[in-house]
């Protein structure tokens, strides 16, 4: 609670002075507030009972021009405060976000979305809401202390009674105040746990309705609210109990000084006007006590609130500039990873003594399974985060050495799914280099051959993209994205899986503009997708964070059952149509999946006929485990999770599966459940092949009809 106050009254001395005349228009308040019951004192005992008119006239005008003083002093006092008040909650707020800027990558994998905002919504708010108070505590505190010196100035020996009587006030506050804080916090942490919840909800809304996960979240979000209203009613009743205790002590303390009071008036020690200004100086005093136990719960809030805004501020970055940190001069020689071993956790290494050497001006593309480490690559290269063991090296300068700012600005990236903020096409391209003409910004359009587009569109590059660029199409975005990089010229361009989550078509039309773009450039193309990577001057394929080939595509392809051939292999005999609506599977291709190993060509000639196209949107559940099976799947394009069902309910990742994958093969022979669940994580293109079909075609060919079902056995 000190480091709060300590932490207020620094923001507050940063603005000396408009603090200054704030206090000072307090002091002013609080003299005529004080002044007002001890008038009585005045009026009686020196004006009315000796008849002194003139002085009754000249007390009654002080009272008039005090209080029209106290009324414009007291708006001056709040036109300021409003503004200085306004002023300190608004830094903390820039502080906060600032801080989050400065944040790696690492933290955000670390923290919850949710318990983020939360700290803007619920801690900053009830920080807000106290400091907007803060002339009102200062008014009570303060007013408290001047209106016990009147009492002593009054009659001493009855201002003792009062200030012995004052600490029972604060009984309730030094019992129940812990308590009610640590509640407090408590219920803060809370509030972001059901922020989280609900954030997560909201995104995860097409696989909860896919797998009708509703009234499981439902009941998990029951958890949250019992543990919530525990947590709230607690809070509450010690605030209550602190309020209550409170008022009972000024009630215990207003009764024996009244009837002190009046016994020694009713003996002549003390003056009629004395004992009423006393009566009314307690009576404002029991008003300040009450006054302070409102404010008490509002304090211990934002007492809660301000650890946690602490926390974050005083999170340490693990990834900032070093002293001796440098600015990288214009990228000239290459890139080089000299013995990297990384791992995001210290049980597993996602990198494991990567040595590789990327010259200026070459294009190298990493390939790999998923969790292969192809990512990692690219958080090493954006310096996201640091590898535990060897370097990586610009120009033969440690990452380490050169400053962030000056790296990350040589480098133009597009990842995946590029996120597009909610503002113009023009602004958003605009990011990329936020001091570019609108010329560059048409250039650049040009370059990712998106112009025409955006001239066909009513308000052209001042068009709203809408939220996360949802009023775009996938390939539109992805082309925005490309534009956004190309903007600053950057001297290497990264592609993270930059054409992995389109459609067929539009992928295709995307790389060509790529490998337009890409010429001449020193390029770093992270894909699990073989195609994409043809014209790398290298291929690394990673294996468990390891190279485990590298060379051009037709060095790899030379390399005997090497991993790059097999997985080209895997990853290519289907003929996609123009529109990506039909594929054509050849019977070479069908001879590599297991089922079919063993059958001839005229069979699986037979069978390529019988595949039917099914293409799939983003997040969709296309087989629940537990449903009929009755047909085989193979990705022709595309990544599918497969998930199971774990033992809360929920569902457990098991493997993810992409180009040239299959599953469902035993549905071609029997009608047997499904034992996972399969759901697309990018727009998915599959050949499947119903069991009715395959059936048909064995009963031409019983000896493979034996042989299948001898095998399946
Ligand atoms: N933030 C993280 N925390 C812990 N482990 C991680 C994290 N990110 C990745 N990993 C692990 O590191 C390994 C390499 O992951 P990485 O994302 O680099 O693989 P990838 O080849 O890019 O896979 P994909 O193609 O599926 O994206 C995996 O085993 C993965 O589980």
């Amino acid at each position: 609670m000190f480091s709060f106050v300590r932490i207020v009254v620094s923001s507050f001395l940063r603005y000396r002075l408009p603090t200054a005349l704030l206090l000072a228009a307090i002091v002013v308040e609080l003299a005529y507030e004080t002044f007002m019951p001890l008038s009585f004192k005045f009026i009686i005992d020196f004006a009315i009972v000796p008849r002194e008119y003139t002085l009754l006239v000249i007390i009654l005008c002080l009272m008039v021009s005090g209080a029209l003083a106290s009324v414009v002093i007291g708006i001056l006092r709040d036109r300021m405060f409003t503004k200085l008040g306004s002023r300190i909650v608004t830094d903390y707020y820039k502080q906060l976000f600032e801080k989050l800027q400065s944040l790696p990558t690492e933290f955000y994998h670390r923290t919850n979305g949710g318990d983020i905002v939360s700290r803007f919504n619920n801690d900053l708010i009830s920080i807000d809401t106290f400091i907007m108070l803060i002339p009102y505590a200062l008014l009570s505190l303060f007013g408290l202390i001047f209106n016990v010196a009147v009492l002593f100035i009054l009659q001493w020996q009855l201002a003792l009674i009062a200030v012995i009587g004052l600490p029972l006030c604060l009984v309730g506050p030094k019992l129940f105040g812990p308590k009610a804080y640590d509640a407090s916090y408590k219920l803060k942490e809370e509030q972001a746990n059901i922020a989280t919840a609900v954030q997560e909800n909201v995104s995860a809304q097409p696989v909860i309705k896919a797998f009708g996960l509703q009234s499981l979240f439902i009941k998990r979000f029951d958890d949250h609210m019992t543990h919530y209203r525990n947590l709230s009613s607690r809070s509450s009743f010690s605030n209550f109990l602190i309020d209550r205790t409170t008022n009972m002590g000024t009630m215990i303390l207003n009764l024996t000084t009244i009837c002190v009071g009046s016994l020694l008036a009713y003996h002549g020690i003390l003056s009629i006007g004395s004992l009423l200004a006393f009566s009314s100086i307690l009576i404002s005093l029991s008003y300040l006590v009450a006054a302070i136990t409102w404010l008490a719960p509002q304090f211990i809030q934002a007492t809660s609130g301000m650890q946690r805004v602490r926390e974050l501020l005083e999170e340490q970055p693990s990834i900032y500039d070093s002293e001796t940190a440098r600015d990288l001069p214009h990228f000239e020689r290459g890139i080089e990873f000299r013995e990297v071993k990384f791992g995001y956790t210290p049980e597993q290494l996602s990198l494991n003594g990567i040595s590789l050497t990327i010259p200026k001006g070459t294009y190298a593309a990493f390939v790999g399974a998923s969790g292969s480490g192809k990512s990692t690559i690219i958080n090493l290269l954006m310096r996201f985060y640091d590898p535990q063991q060897g370097a990586v090296l610009y120009d033969g300068t440690d990452i380490r050495q050169i400053a962030l700012q000056s790296l990350r600005s040589q480098i133009g990236i597009v990842f995946q799914e590029s996120f597009l903020f909610r503002s113009s096409i023009r602004e958003n391209i605009r990011l990329g280099k936020p001091e570019a003409s609108d010329e560059e910004v048409v250039q650049a359009a040009r370059s990712a051959e998106i112009h025409d587009f955006i001239m066909s569109l009513p308000d052209g590059y001042d068009t709203d993209v809408g939220e996360r660029g949802g009023r775009l199409s996938g390939g539109q975005r992805q082309r925005v994205a490309i534009a956004r990089a190309i903007i600053r010229e950057p001297a290497i361009l990264i592609l993270d899986e930059a054409t992995s989550a389109l459609d067929p078509a539009t992928e295709v039309a995307i790389n060509a503009t790529l490998q337009r773009l890409t010429a001449r450039r020193t390029v770093i193309s992270v894909t699990h997708r073989l195609a994409s990577a043809e014209h790398a001057d290298c291929i690394y394929v990673l294996n468990q964070g390891e190279v485990a080939e590298q060379g051009s595509h037709q060095q790899l392809l030379k390399l005997p059952a090497g991993r790059y051939k097999q997985s080209w292999q895997k990853q290519t005999g289907f003929e996609i149509s123009e529109d990506g609506y039909h594929v054509e599977v050849s019977a070479e291709r069908l001879k590599l999946f297991p089922i079919f190993a063993d059958m001839d060509d005229s069979f699986l000639q037979g069978i390529s006929h019988f595949f039917a196209t099914e293409s799939y949107a983003k997040d969709r559940t296309i087989i629940h485990e537990g449903d009929p099976g009755d047909k085989f799947y193979v990705i022709v394009r595309g990544k599918v999770e497969v998930l199971k069902k774990d033992e809360l309910g929920g569902n457990a990742r098991v493997a993810v599966l992409s180009d040239g994958d299959f599953f469902g093969e035993v549905a071609l022979l029997r009608n047997v459940p499904r034992t996972a669940s399969i759901q697309t994580l990018t727009p998915v293109v599959f050949i499947t092949l119903q069991r009715e079909f395959f059936q048909d075609l064995l009963k031409h060919a019983p000896h493979l009809a034996e042989f299948m079902e001898s095998r399946s056995k």
